[in-house]
């Protein structure tokens, strides 16, 4: 039967990067989204503003929702220092046996957890399973309706302190208005729009991030 997109995404890492080294494998998966076939991964333009928030907060302790194929995964734990923890929520377990082959092909498995679950069944669970105390960073890139009752679920859990960063893809294209309206309007932060392009197009699309005040 015929392979899958992720499938043939992880083909062309196995084939193109070297093992062990997460630049590589960031290289081969634009390479391969850029000329041979699209896919939903974060991608170059907007991971560099990605790398710039993830540079500037370096975190001990990130949540990224919406693994995928582990191209942003990869992307953020390769600026991680050594003991810092990235856990990674995934739905689809098709998508979550390929990107745990893409981080482990990074050799980033040290800095990672991929969970495979729904957010609204794993975020209430993240402080006792994990030993976490507060989420410095949240990467919110899975389904775009489910931004805002997951950030909304993140701050009844207790998982945000003052200066915890939620970055989140997608805010225009797909698009996440009631995520935009909400975090936007709130007093609990401070938001800035950083305007980019859809993943390998000219489609316009951005990130935001949102600085929570406590
Ligand atoms: O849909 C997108 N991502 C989400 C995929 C599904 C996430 C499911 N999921 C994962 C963890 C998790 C935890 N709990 C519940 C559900 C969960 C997405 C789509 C596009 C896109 C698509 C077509 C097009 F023509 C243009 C753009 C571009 C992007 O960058 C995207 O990110
Ligand atoms: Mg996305």
């Amino acid at each position: 039967t015929r392979s899958t997109r992720p499938q043939r995404l992880l083909g062309a890492v196995q084939k193109s990067a070297t093992r062990g080294d997460p630049c590589s494998v960031v290289n081969a998966i634009d390479q391969f989204c850029r000329h041979t076939e699209w896919a939903m991964n974060v991608g170059d333009e907007k991971g560099c503003i990605l790398d710039s928030v993830v540079s500037e907060v370096n975190p001990a302790t990130v949540l990224e929702l919406g693994t995928y194929c582990g191209y942003s995964t990869v992307r953020i734990a390769r600026l991680l220092p050594p003991h810092a923890k990235l856990i990674t929520l995934e739905f689809n377990p098709d998508f979550a046996a390929i990107a745990r082959q893409v981080i482990a092909w990074a050799g980033m498995e040290e800095k990672v957890h991929l969970v495979e679950g729904a957010s609204g069944e794993w975020i209430p669970k993240i402080k006792e399973q994990f030993g976490v105390k507060a989420l410095d960073l949240v990467f919110l890139d899975h389904w775009k309706d489910q931004y805002l009752p997951d950030t909304k679920l993140i701050e009844e859990c207790g998982l945000l302190r003052k200066g915890s960063v939620l970055l989140a893809d997608n805010v225009i294209f797909p698009g996440a208005p009631q995520y935009l309206e909400y975090v936007r309007s709130s007093q609990q932060y401070e938001s800035q729009y950083f305007k980019s392009h859809l993943e390998y197009t000219k489609v316009e699309d951005g990130l935001e991030k949102s600085v929570f005040l406590g």
